[in-house]
């Protein structure tokens, strides 16, 4: 128990190795510049010329007195910057949920500080005025302490689930109890033993005979009679039921979808969810059980009619069979896209959830989409304060496939631990890219083409080198000033061995761009004159400490293609 112990407290606490002395940089010259990228004639009026500057120029620009303000960046990326360096800092992204356990700003608070790069709510739990109250003190966080925690809103979707127990927060199903699950409308306290059903063609969609599964399988019932709206099921699994659990019904080994196959993907409730998302300025919206790529394209373009200018990245929740039957387009449709695995499992046996992962994770990859890993990361942690070597291995595996994002739900919604369970993703991170890094062992990944026109097509050609050269030559970072985000997520698709610095100048494309793996997003106002934005940069960054002199850097820009190599003055 011991050794368990001091298992558990050293991958809670990593010892903080601080960077020594810059590394002396392996390029001879303290200013290479490479030309630009040489595209065809006719697009030679998108490039300007990269006028050679000597290196005096730099030194010879004045470091800046005390005033900070012009560059966005919160407190916990700088103190991680300045006490690991650049090639220690976290790659993997940590999504957290926010629930009864995490909705104070002092909660929240906590969780930025551990890492939280996306705080994520719920439709399905609390209502709206709750809601808006996470929403507005993340803002409040952001704009306070410099933090850009992106907030993402899941919808409720059609699924069919349990209501709310009548008030209590769990209740224990045992072997062989009777229960029953009703379409009827209760006057609270529910009768014992009753669980209210969400979906009025329940009662008439069941037969007797058929397997009830709470969860995917936290308890199991039998459906032994029906009367009316209400469902008499025999306990044949005894288990956990927690409000408004997920149902699904099985007959013959198979799900049954009858008319709750027809019901829509976004439900009219869900629609006046998705306003008031757009209202409060949500950075995210999942979509929860989303069958085809319609269904996106149709809430991208309410969206854009709508939310006025402000952009809302739609994510596609693959977790049902339908998604993938249709993952490919899905995705393409999509701004990015979340392994649910929760739901997922409770429609294919749970031994095809790995290969569905990885799939997903690599052709989100493939397509250049942010894609988040969710559900039972860590679900042991919801009541005990270490998780189980299990889950360690499987937050391992997620970041060993590279996935942009891991998600906390029920640890950090409605769990004892919190912010230890994202201390263990944050941990884990870490220690699995190290390794990978070190041990060189990813295997390379051959990335397709993903650009539509020729001029996207020269980003993505110098994406791809600039990741190249910066993994050849031991750079310490990349930066990327980017006005869109899309070159910056055109790096973090390289995976390079190095963090990506982007540089952008909206603080709702910081805040999207936090969901992107190896991504270090800074608000920033540049011009279109690189050499003037690089040389405020490195003035900026180094009166905070977060670069040295010494750092070899690689740099980009959407306003200038052109990849430039130097070490900072
Ligand atoms: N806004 C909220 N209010 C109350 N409880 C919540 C809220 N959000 C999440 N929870 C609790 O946290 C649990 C895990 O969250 P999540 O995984 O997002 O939901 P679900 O279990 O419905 O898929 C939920 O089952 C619920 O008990
Ligand atoms: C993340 C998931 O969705 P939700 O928590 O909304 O059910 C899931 O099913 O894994
Ligand atoms: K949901
Ligand atoms: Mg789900």
């Amino acid at each position: 128990m011991a050794a368990a112990a001091a298992a558990a407290h050293s991958l809670l606490h990593p010892p903080a190795a601080r960077k020594g002395p810059a590394p002396s940089p392996p390029s001879p010259s303290p200013f290479l510049r490479l030309p630009a990228a040489r595209p065809r004639l006719t697009h030679l009026h998108r490039l300007r010329s990269a006028s050679p500057a000597a290196a005096s120029d730099l030194t010879a620009f004045p470091t800046p007195s005390g005033n900070l303000a012009p560059i966005d960046v919160d407190a916990a990326t700088e103190a991680e910057l300045r006490e690991n360096g650049f090639r220690s800092t976290r790659r993997t992204k940590l999504v957290c949920t926010v629930g009864p356990a995490t909705s104070s700003p002092e909660q929240l608070e906590a969780l930025a500080v551990g890492g939280m790069n996306v705080a994520r709510v719920n439709m399905c739990h609390g209502d709206r005025e709750w809601h808006r109250g996470v929403i507005r003190a993340v803002r409040r966080l952001n704009e306070e302490k410099g933090f850009a925690v992106a907030v993402m809103m899941d919808t409720e979707g059609s699924e069919i689930h349990m209501g709310d127990l009548g008030g209590t927060s769990s209740a224990k199903a045992e072997d062989g109890e009777v229960w029953t699950f009703s379409v009827r409308a209760f006057d609270l306290p529910l009768p014992e033993r009753t669980i209210n059903v969400n979906y009025d063609g329940f009662a008439e969609d069941v037969r007797v005979g058929d397997e009830l599964l709470v969860d995917g399988g936290m308890a199991r019932f039998e459906v032994i009679e029906k009367l009316g709206p209400d469902v008499k099921c025999r306990c044949t699994d005894p288990g956990l039921l927690l409000p408004r659990a997920n149902l699904t019904f099985w007959r013959d080994g198979s799900i049954v979808r009858e008319r709750n196959a027809m019901l829509p993907t976004i439900s009219s409730k869900d629609w006046l969810d998705i306003d008031f998302g757009i209202a409060e300025g949500v950075d995210f919206i999942a979509v929860s059980f989303v069958k085809s790529a319609e269904v996106i394209k149709h809430l991208k373009s309410y969206i854009a009619a709508r939310s006025r200018g402000s952009d809302i990245s739609v994510l596609a929740k693959i977790e049902s069979i339908d998604s993938l039957k249709n993952l490919e387009e899905i995705i393409r449709a999509s701004d990015g896209a979340m392994v649910a695995r929760g739901d997922m499992g409770a429609q294919v046996p749970l031994e095809q959830v790995p290969s569905i992962q990885q799939k997903v994770v690599q052709l989100c990859r493939q397509l250049n989409k942010p894609v988040i890993v969710a559900s039972q990361l860590l679900e042991s942690m919801i009541e005990y304060p270490t998780p189980t070597r299990a889950e360690v291995a499987d937050v391992s595996e997620a970041v060993r496939q590279r996935a942009d994002a891991l998600m906390l739900s029920g640890e950090s919604a409605m769990g004892r631990y919190p912010e230890k369970a994202l201390s263990v993703l944050r941990s884990v991170s870490l220690r699995i890219e190290k390794w990978w890094r070190e041990e060189k062992c990813h295997e390379a990944l051959e990335l397709q083409g993903v650009s539509s026109s020729f001029s996207d097509k020269i980003s993505e050609e110098i994406c791809n080198s600039a990741a190249k050269m910066a993994n050849g030559l031991g750079a310490d970072a990349v930066f990327v000033f980017t006005k869109t985000g899309h070159m910056a997520s055109l790096l973090s698709r390289c995976r390079p061995d190095c963090p990506v610095f982007a540089f952008t100048t909206s603080t709702s494309v910081r805040r999207r761009l936090n969901l992107q793996w190896g991504l270090i997003p800074f608000r920033l106002s540049f011009s279109d004159d690189m050499e003037s934005n690089l040389n405020r940069t490195f003035s900026l960054l180094k009166a905070r400490g977060m670069i040295q002199s010494g750092d070899l850097v690689i740099a980009l820009s959407d306003m200038l293609q052109s990849i430039q190599v130097m070490n900072v003055p």
